[in-house]
């Protein structure tokens, strides 16, 4: 019999990529929304508790909401917000964080969906903390470059009315270090404090890159072959992350590096590039991808017993 989905938030731009992906799916029964009933609460209370599997692609406080409306023990939420992402009683959404997080995902009702920037950064620094080759107390630093699709439907329409071109620059924010991925990022990295962190969003649609540089005279004994080989054991069974070789950045991309490369996957690649002296931890992926939508359909996946990858692509 087909899972029961119903996505709460349908028509933004987590929500439509959502529907992309399981529009094509004969193992999903989609439960609509009428467009205009969209923000019904009555209306979106039915169909949550109707469903198996609800997405909640909305914003935090629409979030909360929804969540104190479902009643019915089945329904599984999956909630792209970041409402829950450091809650107790919710699971993070992520399957290749640590061993036993995929028995997590799968045994849990209450699966908070990871942030873009954070799950970036997550990828990087866990195992290389649990392996014992970056202490928790490292003063970590971290960039990010991110696509404008980010900031959701409001910040996709000013780009693309961008008229004098005020936005054809990339454009830091979050400079106070207040950005709303920070604690997740401790938490789930394992981080004895957050990090100074410095998102960067520029004039292209979506892909996302997570940049964290090491001073290696302050870890001495490191090298990033150790690195690598610890990010190959840890991702060694994982369908979506890909290792690339130590890399100087003359040779990989045609001499810069693409961070449009994962676009329209669910797929991650980690790369480490530097020298003997300093090196910087890179990762890069779809922010509407494994930074959302398509990391969603993963954690559906594996909360349903399914193959990660049904649906998804590589
Ligand atoms: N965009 C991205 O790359 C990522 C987004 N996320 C998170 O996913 C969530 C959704 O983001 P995103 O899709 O970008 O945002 P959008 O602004 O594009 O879409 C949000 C949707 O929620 C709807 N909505 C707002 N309030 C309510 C309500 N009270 N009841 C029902 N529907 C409501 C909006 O309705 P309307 O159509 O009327 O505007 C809109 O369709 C957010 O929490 C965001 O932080 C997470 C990771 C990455
Ligand atoms: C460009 C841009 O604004 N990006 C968003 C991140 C989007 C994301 O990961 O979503 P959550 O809000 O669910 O965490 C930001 O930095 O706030």
């Amino acid at each position: 019999m087909a899972h029961r989905v119903y996505v709460d938030g349908q028509e933004g731009t987590t929500g439509l990529r959502l529907f992309d992906y399981l529009q094509a799916r004969s193992d999903i029964e989609l439960l609509r929304i009428d467009s205009d009933k969209r923000k019904d609460p009555a209306e979106r209370a039915r169909l949550l508790n109707a469903a198996d599997v609800a997405f909640l692609c909305l914003p935090d406080a629409a979030s909360r909401d929804a969540a104190a409306m479902v009643e019915n023990p089945d329904t599984c939420l999956i909630d792209a917000s970041t409402a829950f992402r450091t809650a107790d009683d919710w699971v993070y959404g992520l399957p290749e964080l640590a061993p036993g997080q995929r028995e997590r995902i799968r045994a849990s009702k209450r699966i908070a969906n990871v942030g873009c920037h954070a799950s970036a950064f997550v990828l990087l620094v866990r195992p290389l903390i649990d392996a014992g080759l970056l202490p928790p107390d490292y003063p970590f630093s971290a960039f990010s470059l991110t696509g404008y699709s980010g900031g959701g439907k409001q910040m996709i329409a000013a780009y693309e009315a961008d008229q004098d071109g005020r936005l054809q620059a990339p454009r830091p924010y979050a400079m106070g270090q207040g950005h709303k991925h920070l604690p997740e990022m401790q938490l789930h990295g394992r981080l004895a404090a957050p990090p100074v962190f410095s998102p960067i969003v520029g004039p292209f649609l979506k892909g996302l890159s997570v940049s964290v540089p090491l001073q290696l005279g302050a870890l001495p004994g490191i090298d990033a072959e150790q690195l690598l080989d610890a990010y190959r054991a840890h991702y060694a069974d994982e369908p979506f992350v890909r290792i690339l070789p130590f890399a100087d950045d003359a040779t990989l991309d045609g001499g810069a590096f693409d961070i449009q490369a994962c676009n329209d996957t669910n797929r991650v690649d980690l790369v480490v590039f530097g020298n003997a002296e300093r090196l910087t931890l890179v990762s890069r992926l779809d922010n509407l991808g494994k930074g959302a939508a398509g990391s969603a359909v993963q954690n559906m996946n594996v909360h349903l017993g399914l193959e990660d990858s049904v649906g998804l692509s590589v």
